[in-house]
């Protein structure tokens, strides 16, 4: 069966068109994750999916039956929000335990939801507390886990990592995967981290401008992107675009070339002089300036004693790039 099934979905805000014409298709199980450039409907889809917002045209389906006008609470979803929207007042139990009394679950059913998922987000030692007495990451936890208690047959997430510091988006990530791996949940997540979207995604779509651009594994996005939008905001750093004609080219095409394909080589086609160096410890980043607004970025593994104001010259092997026509379409 398909967890999620949009037909035709278009969302106005007034004369606003914010999506146009998505069609998509979760299966069951599947972890999707949606990215896109800040303002190019992410939320908007997530929260159309939800009920949260109606759609101003098409059909939306959620493990076979028509939901396009039912109210959220009766979608069988569950989303979980970056802001975590806990109960101050409640403890983490009875926040927990919340939708499940309002549906009138039986006393015992409830108790044994919540223990079975406070034991699956290591929440058993905080249930007597209230959200004040938490951290970021204990609330968040929280949130997935009133999703979870309800047995949704797909969970939304709205960037519920990004009020995280570093390690523990990493640590919450990793449970993210855990739990979807546990539980075989459809899950849809909307994100601008790549880390969470390459980790994550059996499946990423990417959004611009209200479209889906392409929709694929990680590794196909990565590797073989339809235009040079996608292959441009997949992958950091970016891909780099090279006028083909400097290398020998088309006029007006463009040879994308990853950074970690770059090499350091004394008779290579690409050459400037050294902007920036990010020295990452495992990696080297070396921001060369090559003339007429080409900036060109290396990724080289390992530590390079590399200063600003250097010239370099860059080789790579041309079995690892792409060509893009003019209007950025893969050649
Ligand atoms: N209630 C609303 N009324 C009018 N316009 C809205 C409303 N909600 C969203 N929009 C507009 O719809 C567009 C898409 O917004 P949305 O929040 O879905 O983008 P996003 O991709 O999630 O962005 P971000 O990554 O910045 O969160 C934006 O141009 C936004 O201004």
């Amino acid at each position: 069966m398909t967890a999620l099934q949009l037909t035709n979905v278009c969302k106005s805000f007034g004369p606003v068109e914010v999506l146009k014409d998505i069609n998509l298709t979760v299966e069951d199980g599947e972890f999707v994750v949606f990215v896109g450039p800040s303002g190019c409907g992410k939320s908007t889809l997530l929260r159309v999916i939800s009920g949260l917002e109606d759609a101003t045209a098409g059909e939306i389906s959620i493990g076979g039956q028509t939901v396009t006008t039912t109210p959220p609470a009766k979608r069988g979803i569950a989303m979980v929000f970056q802001s975590y929207a806990l109960y101050p007042h409640l403890t983490v139990r009875e926040n927990m335990a919340l939708a499940l009394k309002q549906e009138r679950q039986p006393k015992e059913e409830i108790a044994a939801r919540v223990a079975e998922a406070s034991r699956m987000l290591s929440l058993e030692d905080y249930l007597d507390r209230r959200p004040s007495e938490l951290s970021g990451g204990q609330r968040q936890r929280v949130a997935i886990g009133r999703a979870v208690v309800r047995e949704p047959k797909l969970f939304l997430f709205d960037e519920p990592l990004s009020n995280l510091d570093a390690a523990l988006r990493m640590n919450t990530r990793l449970e993210i995967a855990r739990l979807h791996r546990q539980l075989s949940a459809s899950m849809i997540y909307v994100t601008h981290d790549q880390i969470e979207a390459m980790t994550l995604a059996d499946k990423i779509v990417v959004l611009r401008d209200g479209r889906i651009e392409q929709v694929g594994t990680p590794m196909e996005l990565y590797n073989n992107p339809a235009n040079r939008f996608v292959a441009e905001f997949i992958g950091a750093p970016a891909m780099n675009f090279v006028p083909a004609q400097r290398l020998g080219g088309n006029p007006g095409q463009f040879i994308g070339i990853r950074p970690e394909y770059a090499r350091i080589s004394s008779d290579g086609p690409l050459t400037g002089e050294v902007i920036h160096v990010e020295k990452l410890g495992g990696d080297t980043n070396i921001l060369v300036d090559m003339g007429q607004d080409l900036t060109f970025t290396a990724r080289l593994f390992g530590q390079h004693d590399t200063n600003v104001g250097e010239t370099l010259q860059f080789d790579f092997d041309p079995a690892n790039c792409l060509s893009f026509d003019e209007a950025g379409q893969r050649i």
